[in-house]
């Protein structure tokens, strides 16, 4: 690897993990969501150093929230472009964004745009191990289930014709740091990380050292290694709830039912043959997919517990209402109001 100037033990584990994870295939156009900050600066640059051996065409794009803290990061980002001969994508919000959710929403519209327009077939952001540990304490606390703990994935797909892949997250946000400041990087230090009003920060300043210092000063890598054994296990769960439930919704033959606007249905001796945790999972896809309006814990588990009750039992109305009943060997799901 010496014919690349400053190989650095960081080089070699990007290198390592799009080899062994195929996450950017050789020739590729690929597009780096750079923000200016240590992340996505510490990204680009491994991604221009390991360049030569991939072939892909990179470019770098840049989303200005138009935030007042946000101002001249811009031209920072695109000097650091042209410094390193890339194309340069810019898109500007047509107008401030209020929150930090609508602000996302923008940017990742306005990344698929300028990968469908301009030929990329991936994105990549420089989210590392510490968004990921970040992540799953943040839902955890909130009371997401596993599928809310494996967040943050190495690659979904994010539009028609492109993916999304973030390239570090086995990757420490201090190790970042430490490469921007080797490569005498210029960081733009991000004003909004610092403001604690908001819980992620708050998360990430407080909670996080706090639990390094008491508790373990590798709970990163520990969160994060949770995100990437859930990843695989929710997989699997849904796939097979997936069988299950489509199973569990075969149509009732004619003589079974002859109104031919039957209510969505779910056999129940199908899902009595499962565990709690794939019952658990049907129900919920089932519940989304025929209910507008999202259901808590409690009224999931309230449908749930029609797998085993009596006939004509039902729940009590949800938003909406909707209510579940059991009719013989189905649970019905009765929209009228
Ligand atoms: N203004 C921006 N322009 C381009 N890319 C950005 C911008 N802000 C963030 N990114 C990309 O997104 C990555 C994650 O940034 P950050 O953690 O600030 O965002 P986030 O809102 O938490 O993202 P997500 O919702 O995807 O978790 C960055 O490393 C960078 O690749």
């Amino acid at each position: 690897m010496s014919e690349i100037p400053s190989w650095t033990p960081l080089h070699a584990r990007l290198h390592r993990t799009l080899r062994q994870k195929k996450l950017l295939p050789k020739n590729q156009q690929v597009l780096v969501a750079v923000s200016g900050g240590q992340d996505s600066l510490c990204l680009s640059k491994l991604l221009l150093d390991l360049q030569p051996k991939w072939k892909w065409q990179l470019g770098i794009a840049h989303c200005d929230h138009r935030w007042t803290y946000d101002e001249g990061i811009s031209l920072h980002v695109q000097q650091i472009a042209q410094s390193w001969g890339l194309p340069f994508h810019l898109r500007i919000a047509p107008e401030v964004k209020k929150s930090e959710s609508a602000a996302r929403q923008w940017r990742y519209q306005a990344l698929i745009d300028i990968a469908q327009t301009q030929g990329y077939a991936t994105v990549v952001t420089g989210h590392t191990k510490s968004d990921r540990a970040e992540t799953v304490l943040y839902n955890l606390i909130r009371g997401s289930g596993t599928d809310g703990l494996q967040a943050l994935t190495w690659e979904r797909p994010l539009a028609p014709g492109v993916r999304l892949v973030r390239p570090l997250l086995d990757t420490s946000r201090s190790e970042t740091l430490q490469f921007c400041e080797q490569q005498q990087l210029s960081i733009w230090v991000d004003a909004y990380n610092q403001d604690l009003n908001y819980a992620r920060n708050r998360i990430r300043q407080e909670l996080i050292p706090y639990l390094k210092t008491h508790f373990n000063p590798q709970v990163e890598t520990a969160l994060s290694q949770i995100a990437e054994i859930l990843r695989a296990d929710v997989e699997y769960l849904e796939n097979t709830a997936e069988q299950i439930q489509k199973q569990a919704m075969a149509v009732p033959t004619v003589e079974e039912d002859p109104a031919s606007n039957s209510p969505p249905r779910l056999n129940r001796l199908v899902l009595q043959q499962a565990p709690l945790a794939l019952q658990r999972r049907v129900i919920r896809k089932f519940l989304q997919e025929n209910q507008t309006k999202a259901l808590s814990f409690e009224q999931i588990e309230a449908v749930t517990g029609l797998i085993a009750a009596p006939n004509c039992s039902r729940t009590s109305s949800f938003p909406g209402g909707v209510t579940a009943l059991v009719e013989e060997e189905w649970i019905i799901l009765n929209t009228e109001v």
